[in-house]
Order: structure tokens, then sequence, then C-alpha cells
């Protein structure tokens, strides 16, 4: 197995590399979506933080309101860092559930893709056998963002809230550059998928 973490900022295209990652056979564990699985109505992390910044971030169904959480969050340090510590051990968590599961079905060149949004954030780099980082210049994730209708002032909240572009490149290992087209940046993930499946050959030799 070849266990692979991909990165980068906020709108970097790092959600479609991990699709195209997906379509060509790679075991894709996306961090954002165990971000949500632990604050599902009933669960501890959601009870911890509804003590914690109170029930106005409940909606009136018990689901979370990430729209308030997020003005919370992206506007104050601590509070973030709070809410960081209640939901990165239960991602890790359940991502080693998940990748224990891949590793139980799958063979042993098998390609586990890790997405992990705050990878360059943490100390995580060393967990993984290669660190691939999606890259594009700060201003052009400001224009993706704002084009998927977040407004310029949030975006540019919840990048102040991440490492800066050049934290993130000090830990890859193989960069994408997404400042092309889709079809350039298809045509870099296959050529990554190739280099990403010698190295899995190599590692089960
Ligand atoms: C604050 C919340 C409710 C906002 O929800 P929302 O649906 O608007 O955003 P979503 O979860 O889809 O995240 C989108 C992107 O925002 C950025 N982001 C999210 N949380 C954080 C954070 N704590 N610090 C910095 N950037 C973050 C990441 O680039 C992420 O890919 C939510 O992001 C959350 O619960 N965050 C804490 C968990 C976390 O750190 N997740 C990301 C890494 S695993
Ligand atoms: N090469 C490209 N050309 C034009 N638009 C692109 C390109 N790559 C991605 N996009 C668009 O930019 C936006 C951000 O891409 P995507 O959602 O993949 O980023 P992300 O890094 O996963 O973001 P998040 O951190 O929010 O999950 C999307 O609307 C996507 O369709």
């Amino acid at each position: 197995m070849l266990r692979v973490g991909l990165t980068g900022g906020i709108g970097s295209g790092k959600s479609a590399v991990a699709q195209r990652l997906a379509a060509l056979g790679a075991v894709v564990l996306d961090g954002d979506t165990a971000a949500r699985a632990v604050v599902e109505p009933g669960t501890p992390g959601l009870a911890r933080i509804a003590e914690t910044f109170g029930p106005d971030v409940l909606r009136p169904d018990g689901t979370l309101d990430r729209a308030k959480l997020a003005g919370i969050v992206f506007t104050d340090e601590a509070a973030r860092q709070q809410l960081n510590a209640i939901t990165h051990p239960l991602i890790l968590a359940h991502i080693v559930a998940q990748e224990e599961a891949a590793l139980r079905d799958g063979g042993p060149d098998t390609i586990v893709v890790h997405d992990v949004p705050l990878l360059a954030e943490g100390q995580r780099a060393a967990d993984f056998d290669v660190v691939v980082v999606v890259d594009v210049p700060t201003e052009l994730q400001v224009t993706r963002l704002t084009g998927r209708g977040l407004p310029e002032d949030q975006a540019r909240a919840r990048m102040a809230a991440q490492a800066t572009r050049e934290q993130r490149l000090a830990i890859a290992d193989i960069v994408i550059d997404n400042s092309g087209t889709q079809a350039d940046l298809e045509r870099r993930v296959a050529e990554v998928w190739a280099d990403l499946t010698a190295r899995a050959k190599q590692r089960t030799a």
C-alpha cells in the first residue's frame, strides 16, 4: 500500500484532483467528509460543540449550523483552536478506521489518497509516504472561491486561517500546478498517477 497525503489551500482544486485520482483507481479518504460525519446529530462531537459555542450553533432540527459556526471560528483564532481541538482527534480516528477497511479489502498495490485540507498546518506530513500539494497563486484561489459563491471577505478570512502557499510547498514531494485549464489539470493528474503507481510497485517489490 502507498499512503498519499493530498493537500492544498481552500479553492486550490484539491477536490477536483481527488475525484480524478479516484477515477484512476485510488481509494480516496476525504477529510472534509470525515469532518461532517463526526458532527452528525447524536455524536459526542456535536454535543461538545454545542457545549462550547452555545445552543445557537444548532439549527431547530438539531443539525449543526455550519455558516454560523464558520462566522465564529474564521473571525476568532482562539475559537477556531477550540473547534480544532474538538474535531481533529475525532476526524483522525474516523479516517484511521476507514483506512484499515481499505487495507483489508484492497491488494498490496492499493494507493490510498488522504485528502487532508490542513496537512501543512499540523505535523502530519511524516505520516505519509508521499505528499502531493495542489498549488495555485493566492489571487486565483480568491477568484475561484468567489466564482463558486463565497463572498470575498469570507474567502480571505479562511485563507488567513491556513498555512501560506510557501509553507505548503515546503512539505511537497509532488506539486500539481492548477493555474491552467481543467484539461491541463487532467493531464497533470494522469502523470502524477503514473508516478504514484510506480512508487506503489517499488514498495511491494
Ligand atoms: C467551520 C465549519 C463548520 C464550516 O463549514 P463549511 O461547510 O462552511 O466548510 P467545509 O467544512 O466544507 O470546509 C471547507 C474548507 O474550509 C477550510 N477549513 C475548514 N475548517 C478549517 C479550520 N478549522 N481551519 C482552517 N481552514 C478550515 C478548509 O480549506 C476546508 O476544505 C467546518 O469547516 C468545520 O467543522 N471545521 C472544523 C473541522 C476542520 O478543521 N475541517 C477541515 C480539516 S479536516
Ligand atoms: N483548472 C481549473 N480551472 C477553472 N476552475 C477550476 C479549476 N480547478 C478547479 N476549479 C474550480 O475552482 C473551485 C475550487 O475547486 P475545488 O472545489 O476542487 O477546490 P478545493 O481545493 O477542493 O476547495 P475546498 O478546500 O473548498 O474543498 C471549484 O469551483 C472548481 O470547479
